[in-house]
């Protein structure tokens, strides 16, 4: 048995069907690099993955949904089979998730200001965070903006974050959502998340407090985007928080 085949094989997938997903894996991979020869890390191998279709998600200890456009994607994993099998490995429990910016939109169980009808489409999103998500609460991509905000984590501290038509969470969920409205959309719930829903970060807008960043057990969702600057502190966060801790506790 060589030294590789006796390493755990941590590997995490990155929605790749629209989006910043080449800028995540990029991330990842240096990340990953730095990982795979450090002492601490020797039980592990690391490995980023693209996901496009169901069979992508064999074997995933974590998963990153991207940030792009949330209407667009839901709709491109609808057509390829991947939105039921998705949903579900994401309201398992099993891996590590992680939703930035658009990615955040999907995997919320109530979103609001949202086209519904896509044509012969219907906007869904896959669930798993129990709040509710406002689209583009901060106005147009002309209104996008960088701020470097305070985190508790010691190992992310403080952090450049880029908004480009941000969602917020507007809600933290008690109950299952209501049904959809005109302008917002519920998901299906399968599998309860048990854990309470933890405010990470708020900015301040136009003298109101908005949340950005939540997390709620296995599920991590940021509205901005940690794989638009050169700084991996996020990414290893997530990595050493959601994934590892999952696969160890598994
Ligand atoms: N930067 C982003 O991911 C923007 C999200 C986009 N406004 C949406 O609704 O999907």
């Amino acid at each position: 048995m060589t030294q590789q085949d006796s390493k755990t094989h941590i590997v995490v997938g990155v929605l790749s069907v629209q989006g910043s997903f080449r800028e995540h894996l990029d991330h990842l991979n240096v990340l990953f690099t730095d990982l795979n020869s450090a002492p601490e890390y020797s039980h592990y191998q690391f490995s980023a993955r693209k996901v496009k279709q169901p069979k992508d998600l064999d074997g995933l200890s974590g998963i990153i949904l991207v940030g792009g456009e949330s209407t667009t994607m839901s709709l491109l994993l609808q057509h390829s089979g991947l939105f039921g099998p998705l949903a579900q490995l994401i309201q398992s429990g099993k891996v590590g998730v992680w939703g930035t910016c658009a990615g955040l939109i999907l995997i919320a169980n109530q979103v609001t200001n949202t086209k519904v009808d896509l044509g012969d489409c219907k906007f869904k999103v896959l669930g798993g965070l129990d709040v509710s998500i406002e689209r583009n609460s901060f106005g147009r991509q002309v209104d996008s903006f960088t701020q470097v905000l305070s985190f508790q984590e010691s190992s992310v501290r403080s952090f450049e974050c880029v908004f480009i038509r941000a969602p917020v969470v507007t809600g933290i969920l008690s109950e299952k959502p209501s049904v959809g409205t005109k302008s917002s959309v519920v998901a299906e719930v399968f599998e309860a998340n048990n854990h309470s829903v933890e405010v990470l970060s708020e900015v301040e807008k136009d003298g109101k407090t908005l949340i950005v960043a939540v997390r709620q057990g296995h599920i991590l969702g940021t509205s901005f985007h940690p794989e638009l600057v050169q700084d991996y502190r996020f990414h290893k966060w997530f990595v050493d928080e959601f994934v590892l801790k999952r696969s160890i506790d598994a």
